[in-house]
Parts: C-alpha cells; sequence; structure tokens
C-alpha cells in the first residue's frame, strides 16, 4: 500500500477526485496528507471532511523558498512518501527538492506539453486559436513543467467558447484521468528511469500515454 501526499494551492477538483477513487477501492494506495501552501485552500476543507490530515507551509513563514521546500521535504520524510502528487499546487519546487524526490513527484497541467508550460494556458490557447487543447500528467523535475510526459489527454477548442467552457472540458479530462495514473504508481506500473516515463516496463513516447 503506498503513502501518497497531495500537494495543493487551491480549489482542489483533483484531489477530491483522488480521495473519491481511493475511497472507492480504485487506488491501491492511502492518502497520508495534504500539504497547502495557502491556508485558505478549500483543498484542504476536502481533506478534512475526508480525514486527511492536512499541513500549510506559508511562503512568508520561510527565509527562501529552499526553507520551505526543506521544511515540505522533512515533512515527507516523516510521513515515508512514496508518492507526490501536485494537483494545482502554485508554487516552483527548488532543484534540492525535485532532486531528493525524483521519480516520485507528478503534476497535472493544464495544457498539451511542451505547448504553453507555465500559467494562464487556457487563455494563450484561446488567444492562439488552436483548435485542439488538453492537458498533461508529467513527472517533475527542475524544469518546470519539463519532466517526462505520463498521459496526454486531448479536448477541442470551438470558435464561440467562453473561458470557462475551455476550463470546464479541460477540467473533465483532469478529473478523469490523475485517479488512473495515481493507481498506475500505486500499482508498480509506472516509473520514471533516466528520465523517461515506462508504463508496464515500456518507455512511453515524449508525449507520453495518449489516451481516448
Ligand atoms: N520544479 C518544479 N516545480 C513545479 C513544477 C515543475 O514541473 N517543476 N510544476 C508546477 C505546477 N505549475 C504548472 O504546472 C506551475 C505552478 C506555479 C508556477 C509559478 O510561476 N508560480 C509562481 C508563484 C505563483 C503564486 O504564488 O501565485 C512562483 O513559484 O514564483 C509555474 C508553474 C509546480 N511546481
Ligand atoms: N501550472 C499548474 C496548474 O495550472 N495546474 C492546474 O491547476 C488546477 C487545479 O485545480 P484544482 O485545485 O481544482 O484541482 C488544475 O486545472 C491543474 O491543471
Amino acid at each position: 500500500m503506498k503513502n501518497i501526499v497531495v500537494m495543493i494551492s487551491g480549489s482542489g477538483t483533483n484531489l477530491q477526485k483522488i480521495i473519491e477513487a481511493q475511497q472507492a477501492g480504485n487506488i491501491n494506495g492511502r492518502i497520508c496528507a495534504v500539504i497547502s501552501n495557502k491556508a485558505d485552500a478549500y483543498g484542504l476543507v476536502r481533506a478534512e471532511q475526508a480525514g486527511i490530515p492536512t499541513f500549510v507551509f506559508e511562503r512568508k513563514a520561510f527565509d527562501s523558498n529552499q526553507a520551505m521546500d526543506r521544511a515540505i521535504a522533512e515533512q515527507l520524510t516523516r510521513i515515508d512518501a512514496d508518492l507526490i502528487v501536485l494537483a494545482g499546487y502554485m508554487k516552483i519546487l527548488t532543484a534540492e527538492f525535485t532532486r531528493r524526490f525524483a521519480g516520485k513527484i507528478i503534476n497535472i497541467h493544464p495544457s498539451l506539453l511542451p505547448k504553453y508550460a507555465g500559467l494562464h494556458t487556457h487563455e494563450r490557447a484561446m488567444a492562439a486559436g488552436d483548435r485542439e487543447h488538453g492537458m498533461s500528467i508529467h513527472f517533475v523535475n527542475e524544469e518546470v513543467d519539463g519532466g517526462a510526459i505520463i498521459l496526454q489527454a486531448k479536448v477541442p477548442i470551438y470558435p464561440d467558447d467562453a473561458l470557462d467552457e475551455v476550463i470546464q472540458r479541460v477540467y473533465e479530462q483532469e478529473h478523469r484521468c490523475y485517479p488512473l495514473v495515481v493507481q498506475w504508481f500505486c500499482a508498480d506500473r509506472l516509473h520514471l528511469e533516466n528520465g523517461k516515463a515506462y508504463l508496464d516496463n515500456q518507455p512511453l513516447g515524449p508525449q507520453g500515454y495518449a489516451i481516448e
């Protein structure tokens, strides 16, 4: 049974889907803690409602990003985390942190990486006139959104779409796919080796597993 820690900064809808999948017995792991860098993150309420311990590490309480990440790392070590799930965690992790937990950290990002790394991805895709968009799940390294891609799911952008419609369309794919990837890791089907993602010991291509 793997020890899972989920790191959030906001609403926690992806966290909620992972909680529900775990409660339904679809994930061979236990969510041991939820960590947030924002004390007002609603995801903390979701965790508390599910009886999951929560920890808040706010940047203003530390002298540096390094000190903050070291404090988080100590908590993760105490928990003996096997998998660290970034689910809307909106802080760039230090290289020291990502190296310490290499192969154990995954992230979900609302674009078809390598397009639109960083923030405001939906707005950028719409402004570019893209007709195809989506989300990526990847291993995390020191390069922001540059880690090996595990899975991508595509969604259309229609000419008359409002921003919220695109956001919701991507959210649907995120909520479908993240619990699946967490289970792949917990079932020892997914691993990182020499910077490449492997599923069932087969190397995944640069865009990862393309789910229909
Ligand atoms: N070392 C890494 N850290 C993080 C990664 C990663 O791949 N490598 N993924 C991000 C998640 N993310 C996009 O998916 C992302 C989050 C935040 C930022 C960013 O610019 N954050 C600002 C502060 C924003 C705020 O506090 O409101 C910052 O950290 O200065 C970019 C990308 C998680 N971390
Ligand atoms: N760059 C990271 C990033 O933008 N992550 C995005 O934050 C949202 C969190 O939603 P949630 O808190 O409802 O799960 C998700 O859409 C995720 O892809």
